[in-house]
């Protein structure tokens, strides 16, 4: 069966566009010369290609910058490789500068105009026409070469990213074609792991060109890849002395008598999760169906809003879910209010979001206002739409509604990030397009509250149910539906702390 995660072995880190020059600065600055890095790039790429596809004809497309330069590097070791070599420019070589011109120099056979190219019998093309550097458009001629390739139906190798898909963003130039394998450097880039364009990227490799790792130090990187090395450290120990409430209490509130299954699944993967005791907060009309369900999870009936303020402290319920199945209603929006009012960490889900469509702002200055308890939104992007209205690529966005709100925002997807009101955030990449599936968000809204009772910070839960999550739906695959989820779970933590 098709894995959708990724070898574990890539490191964590996420150079944007900016960060991955200063890291190239760094390296200079330390004595290792562009044209030596340069070299090594081209190097690796040639040495990969080399392992993977047998010796044959291979079209190198060179741009006008340094992924250019890159191309002629790979061209000249495939050449030596014994490859039979086409290198076309996308623009007159002449106008190339610095370390691409020196390799260009370097090149001792032809270079072909885009109208020379043949694509007839070629094995592989290198795509070394933009990288880092590429902004606005493809012009028409290049997208009708990389469009010719595409009907071609050859394999290509992206040089660093593939033309046309934009590092820090992921969004994809409509000429831009996919890449069977893309090799980048150091680190890879956020636009590898957002989509559209990790879509494009085919077989990610990451190859080390002589940056020191130690600059990643100075550099600080705001995004990383999610992974269990970020928070593996932060899940909750059980020790000998630990008893339930101990563990945490979460209250999942509940929806009316049609939608119950909502909180149901969400209290299940909250009690899987770590939490020592979990509470559904019934209405009353419902309180019938909900303790027929539940065995080990509990269920109390709450009708009015104040009566839930008082038994939040009387219980001292470390953490509150809102949110799933709970209608677009005043009660939500009024129970929404106190959980934030009280010490309680709060995870605003679904409905909950929903309901503050109007005047977001209110929410915003509770959440920023909040003294006590930590606070996660999980919107999927239509409830992100709704309460954010913000432009710009996925991570950007997230970025900004953290800081707009004060919360940890999750947005959903398959490629969902997380970030804090600070700014750091993750892209997570392990989740199976199976969890697109009814009821698969109230799990893990669920999951979540269960980390953050065990005690994990908002970001840290955040973070850890996003992931086991997608393992759950690695692990589960075709004909998945939400209520397997929570079956898996117990596999999936014992792994993680076997690792601890
Ligand atoms: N960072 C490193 O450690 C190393 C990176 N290498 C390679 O260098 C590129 C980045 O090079 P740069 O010259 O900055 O950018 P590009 O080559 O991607 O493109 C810049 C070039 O293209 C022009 N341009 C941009 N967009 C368009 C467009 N839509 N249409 C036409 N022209 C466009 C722009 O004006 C410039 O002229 C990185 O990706 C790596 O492959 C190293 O060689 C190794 C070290
Ligand atoms: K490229």
């Amino acid at each position: 069966m098709k894995s959708y995660s990724e070898p574990v072995s890539l490191p964590s880190e996420l150079l944007s566009v900016a960060e991955m020059y200063q890291a190239d600065r760094l390296a200079m600055e330390g004595g290792v010369s562009g044209a030596t890095l340069m070299e090594a790039a081209g190097k690796g790429i040639a040495d990969l290609i080399i392992d993977t596809w047998p010796t044959g004809r291979c079209l190198v497309i060179c741009g006008p910058g340094n992924n250019g330069g890159d191309g002629y590097v790979v061209a000249r070791h495939l050449t030596e490789a014994g490859w039979q070599i086409d290198l076309a420019s996308l623009v007159d070589p002449e106008v190339l500068t610095g370390d691409a011109a020196l390799m260009r120099d370097r090149w001792e056979d032809d270079i072909l105009s885009l109208r020379e190219v043949m694509l007839d019998d070629l094995d592989l093309v290198v795509d070394a026409g933009f990288g880092a550097g590429f902004s606005r458009f493809l012009e028409s001629d290049i997208s009708t070469l990389l469009s010719r390739v595409k009907k071609a139906a050859v394999p290509v190798v992206a040089v660093d990213m593939p033309s046309g898909v934009n590092g820090d963003t992921g969004a994809v130039d409509p000429g831009a074609i996919p890449a069977a394998m893309t090799v980048t450097f150091f680190r890879a880039k956020p636009g590898h792991f957002l989509y559209p364009g990790r879509s494009y990227c085919g077989r990610l490799q990451i190859i080390d060109i002589g940056i020191d790792v130690e600059y990643l130090e100075e550099i600080d990187p705001e995004t990383h890849l999610n992974g269990p090395d970020l928070w593996r450290d932060d899940l909750p120990l059980l020790t000998p002395e630990i008893q339930k409430y101990s563990r945490g209490h979460a209250a999942i509130v509940g929806g009316g008598i049609s939608s119950t299954g909502a909180a149901r699944l969400a209290a299940r993967a909250s009690l899987r999760a770590g939490a020592g005791a979990t509470t559904i907060v019934s209405p009353p009309s419902a309180l019938m169906i909900y303790a027929a369900a539940m065995e080990a999870v509990m269920v109390t009936s709450i009708g009015e809003a104040g009566d839930f303020a008082d038994w939040l402290q009387a219980r001292r319920i470390g953490t509150v879910l809102i949110g799933p199945g709970n209608g677009v209603t005043d009660r939500t929006r009024e129970f929404t209010l106190l959980a934030l009012e009280s010490a309680a960490n709060v995870v605003i889900d679904a409905d909950a979001l929903t309901v503050f469509r109007d005047d977001p702002d209110m929410l915003f200055s509770l959440i920023r206002e909040k003294d006590e308890g930590e606070v996660v939104l999980t919107p999927h992007e239509a409830e992100f739409e709704r309460i954010f209205s913000l432009a710009g690529s996925k991570l950007e966005r997230a970025r900004t509604a953290a800081a707009l709100s004060g919360a940890v925002v999750l947005l959903k997807g398959a490629d969902t990030v997380i970030s804090t009101p600070d700014g750091k955030a993750v892209i997570n990449y392990n989740a199976p397009p199976y969890l697109a599936t009814a009821g698969s968000g109230d799990v893990l809204a669920g999951l979540i509250a269960g980390l953050f009772s065990g005690g994990m910070t908002a970001f840290s839960a955040a973070a850890t149910a996003v992931w086991i999550h997608g393992a759950a739906g690695n692990m589960l695959g075709p004909g998945l539906i939400s209520e397997d989820i929570e079956n898996v779970i117990p596999e999936i933590l014992s792994g993680l702390f076997r690792e601890l």
